[in-house]
C-alpha cells in the first residue's frame, strides 16, 4: 500500500553502520568533535584560561599557607599582626579569585556546551529529514529518537566538561605534585610511586564502564522505541486487548535496561570507591612520611601542613575521576550514536548538475521502470513502460501487493529505480532537483498524516504563506469548509495529534485541501480503502474530480465507483499492465477489470 511506503513498512534491518566501519571512522569523529569547538573559540579560550586560574590558585593556596605558617611565628608579635592582616587579605583575594573564575566556567562553560549539544541536535534532526524512505524501512523511530534526544543530553556536558576538568585536573595534579617535590622529595616520590596503581585502576574500571555506557545507550534506546511503538498503536492495543502481552514486552526491555544499568553503576562504584581509597591512601603516606622527616628534623610541621594541604589538591582530580570518565563515557558514547546517525548516507539526493524542474506541462513516462525493495528483496515492478500525458487522469486498479503504491512512490523518488527511467516532461527526474521535484507533485495518501496542531496549520502545510482567503478558497474546494466551520473554533480548531478528533472522511478532504493549496501540476490520490458512508465519498470523489483539472492525475482505485470519470483505466497485475482504456472499453473487453466490477458487486 502507498501507506506502506509513506509511513514505512514495519520490516527492519539491524542497526547500523557495521562496528568495523565504525572503528574507521575514529579518526574523522574526532576531527568533528574537535570542529564543534570552532563556532565558539573565544569561549572556549576565555573557558580554559579560567579553568587554569581554579587550578593555579588551588595549588597557590598551599604555598601561602607554608609562607605564613612557616613564617610569621617567627615574627615578633608586633610585626606578626600587621602582617597576618596582610597575608590574609591576599588568601582572601586568591580565594576570590578562584570563586569568580569557578563561576565563569560553570555559567560560561555551561553555555557552551549547550549551544554545542544544541547545534549537534539540530544537525541530526536536519540530517533525518534528508533520509530515504528506504533507511526509515530499516530504523525504528523510538531508536532514532534515542539518538536525537536522550544521547544528545550528555553532550552539553561532555563539550563542557571534557576540556575543562582535564585541563583543571591536570594542572591541580602536576602543580600540587611540583609543591610536594619542592618542599620535600622524599614524600613526593613516596606518593609518586602509587600513581601508577591508581592510573592502572581507573584504566581498567574506565573499560568496564565505556562497555555498560554503550549497553545502556542501546538498551534505553529498545525502551523509548516500546514505548513509541505501543503508545502511538494505543488504540489497537486496547482494542485488542493486549495491554498485558505490551507490558510483558516492555518489561523485557526494561529489566534488560535496569541490569546494563547495575553492570554500569557497579563498574562506577569499583572505580570511584577505588579512587577514594586511593586518596585516602596518599593523605595517610604524606602524614607517615611527614610525621618520620619531622622526627629526623628535615622539615617543620608547617611543611607537613602545606604538604596535607598540597596533597588534597592533588588528589582532588584522581577522587573526581570517576565522574570524568563517567562524563566522558556517557558523552563520547552519545557522540559517537550521534555521529552514526549523521554519517548515514542519504541513498537520494540531488546529482551536481541537477537543475530545478521549473513549470512542467505534465507529461510523464515511465521507461522499462524495474524496482525491488532493498538489494535482496524480491522484484515488485519489472521493465514497466507506461506513458501519460498532461492533464491525463489515470486510474490504477489491480489485486492488492502488484505494487499500484510503489509504482507511484518512484515518481516523487521517494525510493531510487533500480532501473529504468521516469521522465516529466521529457526530464529524467534523477537530473532535476528534489526539491522541485517534490513541489511539482502533490500526494493524497491513503492514511492520512496530519500533524498536531489546529486545522489551519494542517491547511498552511501545503503553502505556508497562504492566508485565511487562501485557506478558505481550498477548503470550499475540497468540500471540507462546512465541516471546519462547524467545529467549535472553525480554522484555529485544535484537531489532536494526527487529527484524532476528525474522522477518516474529513482527514481525507483536509488532506486534498492541503494539496489543492500545494496546487501541484502533477497529483497523486491513494484512495482510502476503508469505506466511508456514502456522503464522505461522494464529497471526496468531488473534490478529487475539482482538484484533478488540469492536472496530471494518477488515483489508486480501491473503490471502481472512482475510476469511471478516469481518462484512462490501467490493470496492473504481477505480469505487469494488462489492460488500458476508458471504463466502458474494459467492461466491453469482458477480462479482469470487467471481473474486478463484477467482485465488487456494481455491475
Ligand atoms: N517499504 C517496503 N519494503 C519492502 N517491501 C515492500 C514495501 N512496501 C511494499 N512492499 C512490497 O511490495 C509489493 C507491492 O506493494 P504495494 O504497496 O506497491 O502494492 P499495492 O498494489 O499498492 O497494494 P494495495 O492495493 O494493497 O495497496 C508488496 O509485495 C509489498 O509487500
Amino acid at each position: 500500500m502507498f501507506l506502506r511506503a509513506l509511513m514505512g513498512s514495519r520490516r527492519r534491518d539491524a542497526s547500523f553502520p557495521a562496528p568495523l566501519s565504525s572503528l574507521k571512522r575514529q579518526p574523522q569523529r574526532w576531527r568533528k568533535f574537535i570542529s564543534y569547538y570552532r563556532p565558539h573559540l573565544r569561549l572556549l579560550a576565555a573557558d580554559l584560561c579560567c579553568a587554569a586560574l581554579v587550578a593555579a590558585t588551588a595549588v597557590a593556596l598551599p604555598l601561602l599557607a607554608n609562607f605564613v605558617l612557616a613564617h610569621l611565628p617567627t615574627l615578633p608579635a608586633s610585626q606578626a599582626m600587621p602582617q597576618l592582616v596582610g597575608w590574609g587579605s591576599i588568601l582572601l583575594a586568591v580565594v576570590l579569585v578562584q570563586a569568580l573564575a569557578t563561576y565563569f566556567v560553570d555559567y560560561r562553560g555551561h553555555v557552551m556546551g549547550a549551544r554545542i549539544e544544541a547545534q549537534v541536535r539540530r544537525e541530526l534532526f536536519e540530517h533525518c529529514q534528508k533520509l530515504s524512505f528506504a533507511f526509515y524501512d530499516r530504523q525504528r523511530t523510538g531508536q532514532l529518537m534515542s539518538r536525537i534526544t536522550t544521547d544528545s543530553l550528555w553532550l552539553g556536558e561532555l563539550f563542557h566538561h571534557g576540556p575543562e576538568d582535564a585541563t583543571i585536573g591536570l594542572l591541580k595534579f602536576v602543580g600540587a605534585l611540583a609543591v610536594i617535590f619542592a618542599l620535600d622529595a622524599p614524600t613526593g616520590w613516596a606518593i609518586s610511586t602509587m600513581i601508577p596503581l591508581a592510573i592502572g585502576y581507573a584504566f581498567i574500571f574506565n573499560r568496564h564502564m565505556k562497555l555498560a555506557m554503550r549497553s545502556s545507550k542501546e538498551r534505553i534506546a529498545a525502551v523509548n522505541e516500546r514505548v513509541e511503538d505501543t503508545l502511538s498503536g494505543i488504540r489497537v492495543v486496547q482494542s485488542f486487548g493486549t495491554e498485558a502481552e505490551e507490558q510483558r514486552r516492555f518489561d523485557v526491555e526494561n529489566r534488560s535496561f535496569l541490569r546494563s544499568r547495575s553492570r554500569g553503576y557497579r563498574s562506577e562504584a569499583m572505580l570511584w570507591s577505588g579512587m577514594d581509597a586511593f586518596a585516602q591512601l596518599v593523605t595517610v603516606t604524606v602524614i607517615a612520611t611527614g610525621a618520620l622527616r619531622v622526627i629526623g628534623g628535615e622539615i617543620g610541621v608547617a611543611d607537613v601542613l602545606t604538604l596535607l594541604l598540597a596533597a588534597g589538591v592533588l588528589v582532588d582530580p584522581l577522587k573526581r575521576l570517576d565522574n570524568f570518565i563517567r562524563l566522558w563515557q556517557e558523552g563520547y558514547t552519545g557522540f559517537v550514536r550521534a555521529m552514526e546517525l549523521l554519517e548515514e548516507q542519504p541513498d537520494i539526493g540531488d546529482r551536481p548538475s541537477a537543475k530545478a524542474l521549473g513549470a512542467i506541462a505534465g507529461d510523464v513516462s515511465f521507461e522499462d521502470v524495474s524496482f525491488r525493495y532493498g538489494q535482496a528483496g524480491p522484484m515488485v515492478l519489472g521493465g514497466l513502460s507506461l506513458k501519460i500525458d498532461a492533464g491525463e487522469f489515470i486510474a490504477l486498479v489491480g489485486p492488492s501487493g502488484v505494487g499500484k503504491s510503489t509504482l507511484c512512490s518512484l515518481l516523487p523518488r521517494f525510493y531510487e529505480l533500480s532501473s529504468g527511467r521516469i521522465t516529466i516532461d521529457g526530464k529524467d527526474i534523477r537530473d532535476v532537483t528534489l526539491a522541485s521535484l517534490r513541489q511539482a507533485i502533490g500526494v493524497v495518501q491513503q492514511d492520512v498524516y496530519l500533524f498536531a496542531g489546529s486545522v489551519a496549520d494542517n491547511l498552511r502545510y501545503g503553502r505556508p504563506g497562504a492566508n485565511q482567503k487562501d485557506l478558505v478558497a481550498a477548503a470550499r474546494a475540497a468540500n471540507a469548509h462546512d465541516f471546519i466551520m462547524s467545529l467549535p473554533q472553525g480554522y484555529d480548531t485544535e484537531i489532536g495529534q494526527r487529527g484524532v478528533r476528525l474522522s477518516g472522511g474529513q482527514k481525507q478532504r483536509l488532506t486534498i485541501a492541503r494539496a489543492f493549496l500545494k496546487a501541484p501540476s502533477i497529483l497523486i490520490f491513494d484512495e482510502a480503502t476503508s469505506a466511508l458512508d456514502n456522503e464522505s465519498e461522494r464529497a471526496i470523489q468531488q473534490a478529487l474530480l475539482t482538484l484533478a483539472q488540469g492536472r496530471t492525475t494518477i488515483v489508486i482505485a480501491h473503490r471502481l465507483s472512482t475510476v469511471r470519470h478516469a481518462d484512462r483505466i490501467l490493470v496492473l497485475t504481477e505480469a505487469g499492465i494488462v489492460e488500458e482504456g476508458p471504463h466502458d472499453l474494459l467492461m466491453a473487453q469482458e477480462g479482469v477489470y470487467a471481473s474486478l466490477h463484477r467482485l465488487q458487486g456494481r455491475i
